[in-house]
């Protein structure tokens, strides 16, 4: 069944996306876009039942008030302004503003509360197999969230017209390539290309210090093995990325300079023209979560904490090197162990280890060891702008410390980093 929607029109609003949100989590399917939708643009969607005008302090672009185009205010569906300054002004109580977008919604739109998981995956499917159809698709799978989800949606989908390409590029979490290859080759019967290029990125490290250096290093030799993948396939025509809506949203509206540009597999060569395919484009990050729950990946995966992109290689400070690697990685797998059996897991945000290059005196075996410190470091956000530091038990920490202590080779002492953000940034590099 197609889903009723209701447009959530950017008038300089900064709550786009908390009016949409509201609007969703009464079951209505919200989509936000910009205040100069034209006729054509607007036809292409369908099922609309209502707009929202919402305004805002970033009203005037360019030193002219915007205004909302005739195709919207004709669109032949009821229209609300809503406005968080003067001229129609908002309810601040959250229970005001959820029955006026209840009358709204339900009463004056006769929109129907049909959005939910079911609905958006058998939409998604039938859209897919429509964009799609008997043409292949390529799928750099990382084993994060956003595309592991948009796997499990093309397999439901597609299924055998998808190669998916996960690259070990050697920074990656203790058992993590393992688990990719086990769910998605193994329980999902993907076709899945594992590629070992953990060498060929470590050669390209090897003495590079500066973290920009690093990040660069990895994000083009990451292009250059996709690439090579892709090459290899013949007649792959699409390309599907992870990209979910708050990715859109911070690249900036046409009220709002981009906050960051949208990241995903940029940057192959021109000639390597796909067509995207980005199933996921109009979810938040909790709603991603819970359509991969839908489509039977393990909570393990759907729950996974946020990871940067170059991996562990930000967190082994400096020059990296092989050894030194292992030790963040078998030191953080220690820390989430440890947090699971506290159950801290699910709780605390983000929790990982650092291994700075320096190195200090201890004792080991009643001789003199000169090895690195771990560092510990667990933090709760909200919004990753802000950072406060988890309260951890002592005797958590104390587990943790004794164990890294005694399981990972080449450390001798571990500290707990206090710093919240600001002063501190939640990694380290
Ligand atoms: N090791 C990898 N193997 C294959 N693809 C990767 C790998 N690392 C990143 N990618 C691809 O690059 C995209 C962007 O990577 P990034 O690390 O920024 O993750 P993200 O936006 O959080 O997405 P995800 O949750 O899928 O990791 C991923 O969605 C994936 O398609």
């Amino acid at each position: 069944m197609e889903q009723d929607k209701i447009l959530i029109i950017d008038m300089g609003s900064t709550r786009n996306t908390y009016i949409a949100r509201e609007i969703r989590e009464l079951g209505v399917f919200t989509e936000i876009h910009a205040h100069d939708m034209t006729r054509e643009e607007l036809s292409k969607i369908t099922n609309i039942k209502g707009i929202i005008l919402n305004g805002g302090e970033n009203r005037v672009v360019d030193g002219v008030q915007i205004r909302a185009s005739e195709a919207l205010l004709n669109a032949g569906v009821p229209v609300l302004s809503v406005d968080h300054e003067g001229s129609a002004p908002w309810p601040q109580e959250e229970e005001a503003r959820i029955d006026k977008l209840q009358s709204f919604v339900f009463n004056t739109c006769k929109a129907e509360a049909n959005w939910n998981m079911d609905n958006f995956i058998a939409e998604q499917v039938a859209q897919l197999r429509a964009q799609v159809g008997d043409g292949k698709v390529l799928l750099a799978l990382s084993g994060g969230v956003d595309s592991s989800v948009v796997a499990a949606l093309l397999i439901k989908a597609i299924g055998p017209q998808l190669t998916c390409v996960h690259v070990n590029h050697g920074l990656l979490r203790k058992g993590e390539p393992e688990e990719v290859v086990h769910v998605f080759r193994e329980e999902m019967g993907a076709n899945l290309i594992y590629v070992d290029a953990v060498d060929r990125f470590l050669d390209k490290l090897a003495g590079v210090a500066d973290p920009e250096k690093k990040r660069m290093i990895i994000g083009a030799e990451f292009i250059r093995v996709f690439e090579d993948e892709a090459r290899s396939l013949k007649d792959v025509k699409f390309l599907a990325q992870g990209t979910i809506y708050p990715d859109i949203i911070e690249s900036g509206t046409k009220t709002v300079k981009a906050v960051k540009s949208h990241h995903n597999v940029g940057g192959l060569p021109e000639d390597l023209d796909f067509e995207l395919v980005e199933p996921l484009k109009m979810l938040f990050k909790d709603e991603v979560r819970e359509c991969g729950l839908a489509l039977g990946l393990p909570r393990s995966m759907v729950f996974r904490q946020p990871f940067p992109g170059p991996g562990l290689g930000v967190r082994c400070i400096g020059a990296i090197t092989r050894d030194r690697l292992e030790a963040v990685r078998e030191s953080d797998a220690i820390l989430r162990e440890e947090f699971a059996k506290a159950g801290l897991e699910g709780k605390v945000w983000q929790y990982f280890t650092v291994v700075p290059d320096v190195k200090s005196v201890g004792v080991r075996d009643h001789k003199r060891s000169f090895e690195w410190p771990v560092v510990l470091r667990a933090v709760n956000t909200v919004d990753a702008m802000t950072a406060t530091v988890e309260r951890v038990p002592y005797e958590v920490l104390e587990i943790i410390t004794h164990r890294i202590t005694h399981e990972v080779a080449g450390v001798n002492r571990v500290l707990y980093d206090l710093t919240p953000k600001p002063a501190g940034t939640i990694e380290w590099e």
